[in-house]
């Protein structure tokens, strides 16, 4: 990922206009959004009156889950699903491919009732995924004899429906000379672009 926000972007900070150049991050984030659902079971619904689904009777008063993380772990849409893997959406020549059905919509659901905010929520990661790649590296954070306190990949907190990664420590390093100041330039761009 950062060699590609480096070959594109170089000493300017990513913006939405280098997004189609940056498949990778693309990628990340959907194999991020697939491979630790932040609702694996959605929001739950229930059936306002009998209904008929694929010829059953569902009862009025039926609670529906989504089992949005069984669902993006399908071993025939995702080979060997619990392996965290960014390629799997880009094509051999690192553009990307979107063979699997509805992979635009990862993580939110489906239908009528399905996330109204996912373009909003998938552009705000982008950039910043994008921008702190770009201006970091990330290391584990160490303990007094040096060594690195990691975080197991399975170390989830539960929110009710929304399950996140446990807090953790980590080492973040400037990638850049002069990031201080190339950081308040952008800040002040943004702020005058807000203003206009
Ligand atoms: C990574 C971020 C997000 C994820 C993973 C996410 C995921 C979801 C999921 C799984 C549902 C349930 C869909 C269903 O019932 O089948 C949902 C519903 C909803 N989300 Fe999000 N969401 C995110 C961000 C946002 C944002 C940023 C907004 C608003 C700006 C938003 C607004 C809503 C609303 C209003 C609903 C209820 C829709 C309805 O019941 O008709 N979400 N979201």
């Amino acid at each position: 990922a950062q060699a590609q926000l480096d070959s594109i972007c170089g000493s300017h900070a990513p913006s939405f206009e280098d997004r189609e150049q940056l498949p990778y991050i693309e990628a990340l984030i959907k194999e991020t959004m697939r491979w630790r659902p932040v609702a694996p079971i959605g929001v739950p619904h229930l059936a306002s009156e009998d209904i008929e689904v694929q010829g059953f009777l569902v009862p009025k008063g039926t609670l529906f889950i989504d089992n949005i993380w069984s669902q993006s772990r399908d071993p025939a849409l995702y080979p060997n699903p619990d392996q965290f893997d960014p390629a799997r959406f880009l094509d051999a020549t690192g553009c990307l491919a979107s063979p699997i059905p509805d992979a635009h919509q990862l993580g939110f659901g489906r239908g009528r009732r399905i996330c109204p905010g996912r373009d909003f929520a998938i552009n705000g990661i982008f950039i910043a995924a994008a921008s702190l790649l770009w201006a970091f590296d990330f290391e584990w954070a160490v303990d007094v004899t040096g060594n690195p306190v990691m975080c197991g990949t399975l170390e989830m907190e539960d929110h009710s429906v929304l399950a996140t990664v446990r807090p953790f420590e980590m080492k973040v390093k400037p990638r850049r000379e002069g990031l201080d100041e190339k950081l308040l330039e952008l800040l002040r761009e943004r702020d005058a672009n807000l203003s206009v």
